[in-house]
């Protein structure tokens, strides 16, 4: 720490508010801890993602044996890929949950209004994440699944069939709509959702957490 703080002086200023920044003492409870969670569910995410990424092919003749050699031949892959599948499926719950928490606490009311809204994009976000992930294996089950969502999409007013054209590449499926959910899947919707993570722990740090009801 000290060889840091001559060459950057101040750091350890930091480094000591954030380490020594006490805990409050009603938070010491698990309904405290979900949105953690939710963080360290969305850290493993990135992780697996990224060792995914190292072996899945984007392209409609391609994902789908990209995936089963995933599974059954590099090593630890079938690992990694479960971790993905069920952080996945956790980071959704436990999202849901320290919502709710949020909600009963009272926690959305003055000053933290806008952390909610923060909150509620986050939502979208995690959302948005896994319902473009459910695409990339490229089954009949994730295709048919994007296509009751593009299909869904269709039905809001206005934009709906622009919507439905942008998420397909055109009026019927193409191949271009794997290509486009992944690239929101593993760098569009992280970059926005890591943009959104560090508004929500600024606000957080800035309104301290919210007094027991
Ligand atoms: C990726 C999703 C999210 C992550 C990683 C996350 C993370 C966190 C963390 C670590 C805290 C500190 C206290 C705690 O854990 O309970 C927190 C507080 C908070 N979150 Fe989230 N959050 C997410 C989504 C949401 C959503 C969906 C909402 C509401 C719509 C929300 C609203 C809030 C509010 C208002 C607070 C302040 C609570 C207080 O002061 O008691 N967050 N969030
Ligand atoms: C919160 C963040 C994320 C969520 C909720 C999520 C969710 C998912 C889901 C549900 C699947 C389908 C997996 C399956 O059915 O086996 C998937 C696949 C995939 N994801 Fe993610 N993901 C996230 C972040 C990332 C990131 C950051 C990357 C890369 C940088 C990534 C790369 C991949 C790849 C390459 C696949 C296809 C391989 C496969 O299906 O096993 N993901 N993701």
């Amino acid at each position: 720490m000290n060889w840091l703080e001559e060459r950057m002086p101040g750091i350890g200023r930091i480094a000591k508010d954030i380490a020594e920044h006490p805990v409050p003492s009603h938070t010491l409870n698990i309904f405290y801890c979900l949105g953690g969670l939710t963080l360290l569910c969305f850290i493993i995410q990135c992780l697996t993602g990224v060792f995914l990424a190292f072996y899945y092919k984007p392209t409609p003749e391609a994902a789908f044996a990209s995936v089963q050699m995933i599974t059954n031949e590099v090593r630890f892959g079938s690992v990694i890929r479960s971790m993905h599948h069920w952080s996945c499926q956790l980071m959704i719950l436990l999202v849901f949950l320290h919502m709710l928490r949020v909600y009963y606490t009272g926690a959305f009311k003055k000053p933290r209004e806008l952390n909610w809204v923060a909150g509620c994009f986050l939502l979208v976000l995690s959302l948005g994440l896994a319902f473009t992930g459910y695409l990339l294996p490229y089954e009949q089950l994730s295709y048919w699944a994007s296509v009751i969502g593009a299909e869904t999409a269709n039905t809001l007013p206005v934009i709906g069939p622009t919507l439905k054209i942008m998420m397909q590449g055109g009026i019927k499926v193409t191949a271009e709509m794997l290509s486009r959910f992944y690239v929101l899947h593993v760098m569009i919707l992280p970059a926005i959702t890591i943009g959104f993570l560090v508004a929500h722990f600024i606000m957080i740090r800035v309104q301290g957490i919210s007094d027991p009801m």
